[in-house]
């Protein structure tokens, strides 16, 4: 990309979309293009080919999706692989028809099977069943992929897709009931410390473990895919490190300075059991992760404190 490219954000005001339109601002790109989904909204194919043809954008970072934690992909199956395929059907089309130069699609880890060997490879796509708290939005994902791959090898496109771990970060969702689990426990833990409580809910057991990424270094690799990857494999990014849910938690509960109790709701569901990425493609490339998971939960809480309680406390 030169510093004047055109280069279109969709969902600039997410968590992975805001951190990408931040670094590419840091970085010098002055010529980027946004849209809130209520001036553009990417189901609706006519929009989205008249918006490419009429602001002739040559790089797209694909971050506009339908997104949420374990319990809301588990409720709205429908809409997570409705809106996801539609959003990225239409995106991926759109840069084809009119011709831009270069496309990266974010999909996710949960595109690998439930039970699949760790550290995941790239490769370990499509080897066995997926996980079915979040099967159809991860198949919406697979499908984005598929599609990249296959615009590259019809129409000798460039479109690469990088499949991030669990992202935290500056704009998360905090949500109760539809964010994932760390902006949940961000928001548990300060309340629970500033009600009183004595205890907080942890949902499932605990157990599972996850891989968490700064979504500013997520920014950054993504950055630099564009920049420097034009291979048709979809490549990992992730920091190569997990941890349990019960001892994040208690690094959260730490950073909040919440002293009260941990109780586990097995009620709710526990998801994958593991899944860490196996980030040797990605390193072979020469990127790695900078954000320490202690510095980046202290600068999530900090923007939490900053940003998500002065905004909801003044309306
Ligand atoms: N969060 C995570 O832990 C992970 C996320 N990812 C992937 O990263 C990408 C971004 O996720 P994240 O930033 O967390 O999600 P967010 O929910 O924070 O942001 C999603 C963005 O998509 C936009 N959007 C949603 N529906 C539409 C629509 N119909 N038309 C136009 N825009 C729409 C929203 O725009 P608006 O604000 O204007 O409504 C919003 O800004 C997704 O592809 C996701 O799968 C991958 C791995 C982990
Ligand atoms: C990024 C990824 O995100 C989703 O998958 P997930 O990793 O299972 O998502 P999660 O962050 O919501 O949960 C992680 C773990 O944490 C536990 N957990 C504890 N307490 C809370 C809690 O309070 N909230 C939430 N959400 N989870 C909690 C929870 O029970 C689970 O064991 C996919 O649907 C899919 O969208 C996807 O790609």
């Amino acid at each position: 990309m030169k510093k004047d490219s055109r280069i279109y954000i969709a969902g600039h005001r997410g968590l992975v979309g805001s951190a990408i339109k931040r670094e590419l601002e840091k970085q010098g790109y002055m010529n980027l293009v946004y849209k809130t989904s209520s001036d553009l909204d990417l189901r609706n194919p006519v929009a989205v080919n008249q918006f490419f043809k009429e602001e002739t954008i040559e790089y797209v970072f694909l971050a506009a999706a339908k997104v949420g934690g374990i319990v809301a992909n588990n409720d709205y199956p429908a809409e997570f692989i409705r809106d996801n395929l539609l959003i990225q059907t239409n995106v991926i089309d759109a840069s084809h028809q009119n011709n831009i130069t270069k496309l990266l699609f974010l999909g996710s880890t949960c595109i690998y099977p439930k039970f699949a060997p760790q550290p995941m490879k790239e490769e370990d796509l499509l080897t066995g069943v997926l996980e079915p708290t979040n099967e159809p939005y991860a198949i919406a994902k697979i499908a984005g992929i598929k599609m990249c791959e296959s615009y590259n090898r019809q129409y000798g496109t460039k479109y690469i897709s990088a499949m991030p771990t669990n992202l935290y970060g500056e704009y998360d969702n905090f949500d109760l009931e539809k964010s994932h689990v760390l902006p949940a426990l961000i928001r548990k833990f300060h309340e629970a410390k500033e009600n009183g409580s004595n205890e907080v809910e942890i949902w499932g057991t605990g157990t599972p473990k996850r891989e968490f990424l700064y979504s500013g270094d997520l920014a950054n690799a993504c950055v630099y895919l564009m920049n420097n990857y034009e291979g048709n494999e979809f490549v990992n990014i992730g920091v190569g490190e997990d941890i349990s849910i019960k001892d994040v938690a208690l690094k959260i509960k730490d950073v909040v300075g919440f002293k009260g109790a941990l109780t586990f709701n097995t009620e709710k569901p526990d998801g994958t059991p593991r899944k860490l990425v196996d980030v040797s493609r990605l390193s072979s490339l020469g990127w790695r992760a900078e954000t320490t998971l202690d510095e980046g939960l202290k600068k999530a809480y900090e923007w939490y404190l900053e940003n998500y309680i002065t905004e909801n406390v003044n309306g």
